[in-house]
């Protein structure tokens, strides 16, 4: 960040421009907080000014109150790092002061940001600026008075709406509710804003306090209807975030007892809020999301990303289609390969079904989806490659198809042109064996549905060059994924770290335990759905080719049964034929199936783990523990082997990348707040019992004798010969 000031500057129209700047986002440290106070209270004293116009240098507004004085609220526990800015800046200082403000924004007026703006007396913005109050993605509720003013500017509907969902809206669009004034284009901006300001002090317009207005709220019994409504709904979709109910609590006092004691509620609340649990765990997710475009020897490399214009993905199956459904997308033109028509056609057809579903979910314009059909091509062979900037490989996972598909594009494709796999599992140096160009030879690992999930997992070997990988995370935001790049091994980060999660449940069900139960636990934990309504949707044929790479790669620590055999024996392929674990038919919830159970009693008799073929008595926090620490102890190794850059990436590869609850913080976050201590100490125990699947890794060991968390980054520590990265 750059350096956080406050300016002032008084024209002769008596107008004070009073200017936020603290790049990029003029987020509201403490010193802008002082020195807007203070450059009021100058204001509020000079007999030439008669009113102001608040904004904010370089084109935005603000993007809300520092997190980073969150993270140090969390540190210490000091509430006092908090100033108070509700009532002293917002409510004393600006909209009950002597001479009226008008907000002028520009770009974005988020949070905090938002809140001054509605404690100003107008509103005037460009019509594209981004206004919302995203404080509830951080595990906080608005704290300057943005739960009573923005319901008494939009609407309770309106304005519930777009905090319990923390949407953003356009300012044109913010107009049209009555929280913007009116809208200018930038160059007029200050001009209109300026002349707002006089026509308010010269009383030519009305001088309105947002906090003492009530017009929009309706009556008390429908207001209470709303909430109530509201309520409810947080509840069923957000279980695990207090503060959407916390910030219902703040919105109701305002209404029964008036926008002042709404606004002393919210400070109150927000107080207690902001030390709990889920804001430690998501102001920690904002930040290591942001850390992960930081990656040592190539963004500090001072390298340019090269522009791509054209990508070929080879592959027009589910994940080609889907990686390609994202580029064109974000307007890259794609060259879609496929070995015959039939299987081109399919291809370029399940890309438009994948924009229609986006259409149909309204997320994409009928004209857009035109737009992006007409930057793709189908092609049945190499000769348009020659014109590509990459070409991401998403063909089976077979070594040598991967190999000899390299191998030609590596002749076909410019020099520049960059060579990317999509595999999920297979090593890289594998895959580029058959080529000289292991500088250019780079994973884009995306996970399925492509075109919805956000996660890009980049893998580089010992010899992809820096400007190669720095060009796929480029390329990655603009697609809009967040890239994580990590190191090449057997799964990578996420399906390394991720493999003993299925395997756990299968012995949890081997041990006696239903699996039905397991999923519920595991569900109500915080993932989207247990992981064997997980293998179900995935399909069996990625977990069965995967499996004995897995066994053969982390030899003595996998854990192998025939269930899964048996499934299929038994006509069973998951939910791609209606049957898997669970029966599938349309329209309806998957149905547990009691038929299942002769083919568990088989496998579990083949298995023969039961002592005495007794099942074991265990607790839900059992299953959580026994399903989730061998994933950390994987986690754990990966991060001793420098496969990750640092223990958050694994925090946001394992949220977006397998949907661990992001309320939880990340899964290595999630382990630190239990301890590695206890976490070795079970896994230990765990070990005697059942065997070496659970047996701790050397780096847990030594973190839980030194009392350490597993995030602390040491030098000291390292077990591993070699990092990765
Ligand atoms: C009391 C109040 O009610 C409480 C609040 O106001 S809480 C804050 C509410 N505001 C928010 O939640 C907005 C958070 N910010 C964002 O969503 C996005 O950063 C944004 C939409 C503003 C910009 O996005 P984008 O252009 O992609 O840039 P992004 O990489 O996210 O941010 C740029 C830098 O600004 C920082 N930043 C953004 N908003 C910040 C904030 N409110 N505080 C501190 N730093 C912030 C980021 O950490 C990042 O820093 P880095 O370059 O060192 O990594």
């Amino acid at each position: 960040m750059g350096i956080a000031q406050v300016f002032m500057d008084v024209g002769s129209d008596g107008v004070a421009v009073i200017t936020m700047s603290n790049p990029p986002v003029n987020a509201l440290a403490p010193s802008i907080i002082y020195g807007l106070k203070e450059k009021y209270t100058e204001a509020m004293n000079r007999k030439d000014v008669k009113a102001i116009v608040l904004t904010g240098g370089n084109g935005k507004f603000s993007g809300g109150f520092d997190i980073n004085v969150f993270a140090e609220v969390h540190k210490t526990g000091d509430l006092l790092a908090l100033p108070d800015v509700s009532v002293d800046l917002v409510v004393n200082t600006i909209e009950d002061a002597k001479k009226p403000s008008v907000a002028a924004i520009q770009g974005l007026a988020l949070g905090g940001g938002l809140e001054l703006a509605m404690g100003c007396h107008a509103r005037i913005s460009t019509p594209d600026a981004q206004l919302g109050l995203p404080e509830l993605t951080l595990g906080v509720i608005p704290g300057f008075g943005g739960t009573q003013r923005l319901p008494r500017l939009v609407g309770l509907s309106k304005a519930t709406d777009m905090m319990l969902l923390s949407k953003f809206i356009r300012a044109k669009e913010g107009k049209t509710y009555g929280l913007v004034d009116a809208l200018a284009s930038p160059e007029e901006l200050l001009k209109v804003a300026r002349h707002w300001a006089l026509e308010i002090a010269e009383r030519r317009k009305p001088w309105i306090s947002s906090l003492q207005r009530s017009d929009k709220l309706g009556s008390l019994s429908e207001a209470q209807q709303v909430l109530h409504a509201t309520r409810q709904q947080a509840k069923r979709t957000t279980p695990h975030m207090p503060q959407s109910q916390v910030c219902l609590d703040a919105i109701e006092e305002g209404i029964v007892f008036g926008g002042y004691a709404g606004v002393i509620k919210e400070a109150k609340l927000f107080k207690e809020i902001v030390l709990s649990p889920t804001a430690r765990s998501l102001v920690h997710v904002f930040f290591a999301q942001r850390l992960t475009s930081k990656v040592p020897k190539v963004t500090d490399l001072g390298l340019k990303p090269r522009h791509i214009g054209q990508v070929a993905v080879i592959g027009g199956g589910l994940m080609g289609s889907g990686i390609a459904t994202a580029l064109i997308l974000s307007d890259i033109r794609v060259i879609l390969k496929e070995v015959d028509s039939n299987l081109l056609q399919k291809g370029l057809k399940s890309i438009e079904v994948n924009l229609e579903g986006l259409v149909k979910k309204g997320s994409l314009a009928l004209d857009k989806k035109k737009k992006a059909l007409a930057i793709l091509k189908g092609v049945l062979d190499y000769s348009d490659f020659r014109n590509v900037d990459m070409v991401i490989e998403a063909v089976i996972e077979k070594a040598p198809l991967k190999q000899s598909i390299f191998s030609e594009i590596e002749k076909v494709c410019p020099p520049h042109c960059i060579l990317a796999s999509n595999t999920s599992t297979i090593n890289l140096n594998v895959v580029g064996e058959k080529t000289n160009s292991q500088d250019r030879i780079v994973g884009a690992h995306f996970f399925s549905p492509a075109h919805v999930m956000p996660l890009l997992e980049i893998v580089r070997t010992e010899t992809t060059s820096p400007l190669v990988i720095l060009d796929l995370m480029n390329l990655g935001k603009i697609i809009k994924k967040v890239p994580v790049v990590v190191g090449n091994c057997t799964g990578f980060a996420v399906n390394r770290i991720f493999f003993p999660y299925s395997q756990a449940a299968k012995l949890l069900v081997h041990l006696g335990v239903d699996l039905y139960r397991i999923d519920g636990v595991i569900s109500s934990f915080g993932m989207p759905m247990g992981p064997f309504q997980l293998e179900d949707v995935a399909g069996y044929g990625v977990s069965l080719a995967v499996k004995p790479i897995f066994a053969s790669a982390f030899k003595g620590r996998t854990f192998e049964s025939k269930l899964l055999e048996l499934m299929v024996d038994a006509g069973r392929n998951g939910k791609a034929n209606g049957k898997g674990y669970y029966l599938y038919e349309p329209g309806s919830k998957p149905k547990p199936d009691p038929s299942l159970q002769v083919i568990i009693a088989e496998s579990i008799k083949q298995a023969n783990l039961m002592h005495h073929g007794k099942p074991i008595n265990v607790t839900d926090q059992d299953i959580v523990e026994m399903v989730f620490f061998p994933v950390v102890n994987e986690a754990c190794r990966v991060i001793d082997e420098g496969v990750v850059v640092r223990a958050s990436d694994v925090d946001i590869a394992s949220i977006l990348g397998m949907g661990f609850p992001k309320h939880r913080g990340g899964l290595v976050f999630w382990a630190d707040t239990i301890g590695s201590s206890y976490i070795y100490s079970r896994l230990k125990s765990l070990e005697d019992a059942y065997g070496g699947f659970f047996a701790p890794s050397p780096y847990l060991e030594e973190r839980a004798k030194k009392g350490l968390p597993l995030s602390l980054e040491s030098s000291s520590s390292s077990h591993s010969t070699k990092s990765r990265l």
